[in-house]
């Protein structure tokens, strides 16, 4: 696996331990390889996504970095200092749990305040901290209600209220939106992204949706088994997948095995193109393809209309099936399924695969 995508580019001369480094992380459980020679830089500052499926070891290797589980091989550095074997309370990050965790006989400021009484804080003072942070979640106006008065969105703001107000250089964050309903989420996937950018800590974010990790990221890790697949940001993860499985798992894409690209390409190996780079016309446009274009003949085999738009699937004679997604402007898709296209791109949106993953 490539670690050639670097963090956010230090100031000519300044030399910077990353917040957090990782090298040849491993974790078993039984016979179960859960997290498998995983080698990773996170920059201070650094809004990073682990993105995976159910079970690729993305929250196994948050949970290492909290120090809630021992690595079977490999270490971690955090700030530049080996934490590899410290106590989770010995290390300066705090994590941010899908289910909130909240206490729920305390007040909204008392849970907040709850971290700074444990480190020994004063009462006033930590009160004073503590309503800070709910007014940074904009949350000061419910601080003496119980979270069970709150809605899913608040009480996830309060479980962020209550990581921000101890200062930790790292916040991990596990699926932290994920019981929230698709608006909610939506809104706090904004205010997640501000919070951070006005703190300037390093959030390691994990989730399984593709959507969210694209939005949020400076950079993304993609995960499959316990490994890296690719590592890049939201960009090139998108634009430049390095392997089927992150092409597919990364938003839609049509994937062109070897026979297929040798017959719409004219070359070997497997190749990806993306949805809305296809352009579709009718059958009357007999117009060979142009310089660095590919042209293909499909058939409509469904088109589903989404509002913005329409997704168009296709046959080709050769029997490949493609999808087209279409603006609401341009090819009319009121097209009925059986009528003849032609589908165009262009050779520059066509991305090289690379074999065996
Ligand atoms: N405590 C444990 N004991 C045994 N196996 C475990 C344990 N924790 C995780 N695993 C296994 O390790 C693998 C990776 O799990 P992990 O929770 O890291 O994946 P994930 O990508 O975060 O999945 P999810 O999104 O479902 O949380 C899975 O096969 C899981 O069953």
């Amino acid at each position: 696996m490539s670690l050639s995508t670097s963090a956010p580019a230090e100031p000519a001369g300044v030399v910077e331990a990353p917040a957090i480094s990782i090298r040849g992380l491993r974790k078993t459980f039984g016979d179960v390889v859960a997290v498998d020679d995983v080698d990773l830089d996170i920059a201070n500052g650094e809004f990073f996504s682990m993105l995976g499926p159910s079970g690729s070891g993305k929250t196994t290797v948050l949970r290492m970095i909290a120090g809630f589980e021992r690595p079977t091989a490999g270490r971690i550095q955090l700030d530049g200092v080996d934490v590899t074997a410290a106590a989770p309370f010995e290390r300066d990050v705090h994590t941010v749990f899908q289910d909130y965790a909240l206490f729920p006989h305390m007040s909204v400021v008392d849970n907040v305040a709850y971290g700074l009484r444990v480190r020994g804080e004063r009462t006033k003072a930590r009160r004073e901290r503590a309503l800070q942070a709910l007014e940074t979640v904009r949350l000061a106006h419910v601080a003496g209600r119980r979270p069970s008065q709150l809605s899913g969105g608040q009480r996830q703001r309060v479980a962020l209220a209550r990581a921000i107000v101890l200062e930790p250089k790292v916040l991990l964050l596990d699926e932290p939106l994920g019981a929230l309903d698709l608006k909610l989420r939506e809104q706090m996937q904004v205010e997640l992204k501000q919070l951070q950018r006005e703190l300037g800590i390093t959030f390691v974010f994990v989730t399984h949706d593709q959507e969210e990790a694209l939005t949020l990221s400076d950079r993304i890790a993609v995960f499959d088994a316990g490994r890296i697949q690719q590592l890049g940001t939201p960009r090139e993860i998108y634009e430049q997948p390095s392997s089927a499985y992150v092409a597919g798992f990364v938003g839609t894409t049509n994937l062109l095995d070897s026979a297929t690209s040798q017959w719409i390409l004219g070359v070997a190996g497997e190749h990806a193109v993306r949805p809305e780079r296809l352009r579709l016309s009718p059958a009357t446009d007999t117009e060979p393809a142009g310089t660095g274009e590919v042209r293909v003949e499909a058939t409509v085999v469904e088109t589903i209309y989404l509002g913005t738009g329409s997704r168009v699937h296709l046959r080709t004679d050769g029997g490949t099936e493609l999808i087209a997604l279409e603006q609401s402007t341009g090819f009319d898709t009121g097209e009925d399924r059986g009528d003849t296209v032609t589908v165009r791109f262009a050779r520059a949106d066509v991305v090289s695969l690379s074999s065996g993953s």
